[in-house]
């Protein structure tokens, strides 16, 4: 808690947004509060996705592009994006026909609810780090922080990274629109950048992720649901889930932000580049040993091939 309240100080949000000290600490510890203890989507995974935001802010000096309000809703978006997630996905949401998924209407539930939250939290007074600002700016970092936790929904990747690259060749950072685009893509990449860490730290995630994975598909066997198939513990181990992720997801998002900004590169493609070799080496690896353990339940066999 102690860092986010460094990184507000840091981004000068106290002084330009007349924080007091003691809201901010407030407002953080509301939202610790409401991160559940899960395997993955906790609190841990609030700050490292934070963190993430904060590093590019500073290393794609946003400052001399974007004003401070823009800059706050990115933080901030970081902060709330996954508030009171219980580990279940959208897609468990919708098939066993959740609170959230009928208050919703099936549209990206968490991503509403994790939103509604964080404005429950920024509705009292004493939690409230946007007490002090005007009508209007409230309102414009409202309706950032919305757009930004409602582009961390999945289901919506390839619109808003067709978006993006659409602009890419003539992206105007006076421009309104190609603005907000690259917000939702900086707390995307944020959102997933866990390959983007050094291995001891990412593949401990991994393992997280899996846990709550394979929990939720056990949950729907259980519950007769439609089992989520990438979540599914006899279809999915570590390497297969990581190689594909890599290669058709982070990578393609990555190379396109990396693109507007060139300096990214050593510190978001090149971990993961390694990454993507590390689990290519472990998915051949449990390949040999498969093929040796067949070879060994049944040496009949080996012996005709
Ligand atoms: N396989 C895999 N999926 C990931 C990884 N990081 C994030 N994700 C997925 O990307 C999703 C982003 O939104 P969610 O937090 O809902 O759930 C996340 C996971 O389903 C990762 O390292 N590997
Ligand atoms: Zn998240």
């Amino acid at each position: 808690m102690v860092l986010l309240q460094v990184m507000y100080t840091d981004l000068d949000f106290i002084a330009a947004f007349n924080i007091e000290p003691a809201v901010l600490h407030h407002f953080l510890f509301e939202v610790y509060r409401r991160y559940n203890n899960i395997p993955f989507h906790n609190f841990k995974h609030c700050f490292c996705v934070t963190q993430m935001m904060y590093g590019l802010i500073w290393l794609t000096d946003l400052k001399s592009k974007m004003d401070s309000e823009d800059l706050l809703i990115m933080l901030t978006s970081a902060v709330c994006h996954d508030l009171d997630h219980a580990g279940y996905n959208n897609a468990y949401q919708i098939n066993a026909r959740t609170e959230l998924a009928l208050r919703y209407n099936d549209i990206s539930p968490l991503e509403n609810h994790h939103c509604a939250i964080a404005f429950e939290i920024l509705e009292k007074t004493e939690s409230n780090i946007f007490r002090n600002l005007s009508m209007n700016q409230y309102k414009r970092i409202r309706e950032g922080i919305i757009k930004c936790i409602l582009a961390t929904d999945m289901t919506r990747h390839n619109d808003i990274l067709n978006k993006f690259k659409s602009i890419l060749t003539a992206f105007d950072f006076t421009n309104k629109e190609h603005r907000e685009v690259l917000m939702m893509i900086l707390i995307k990449v944020s959102d997933i950048s866990n390959e983007a860490r050094p291995m001891e730290v990412a593949e401990p995630w991994l393992d997280c992720l899996l846990q709550e994975f394979y929990n939720q598909s056990d949950v729907e066997k259980l519950e007769g649901l439609p089992v989520t198939p990438f979540m599914d513990r006899d279809k999915v181990n570590k390497p297969s889930s990581q190689t594909g992720f890599i290669r058709f997801v982070l990578l393609p998002l990555f190379i396109e932000l990396a693109n507007l900004f060139p300096c990214l590169e050593q510190h978001i493609i090149h971990p993961v580049r390694k990454a993507l070799d590390y689990y290519t080496e472990m998915e051949k690896a449990l390949e040999r040993e498969k093929v040796i353990r067949a070879q060994t339940q049944c040496p009949a066999d080996s012996l005709t091939d």
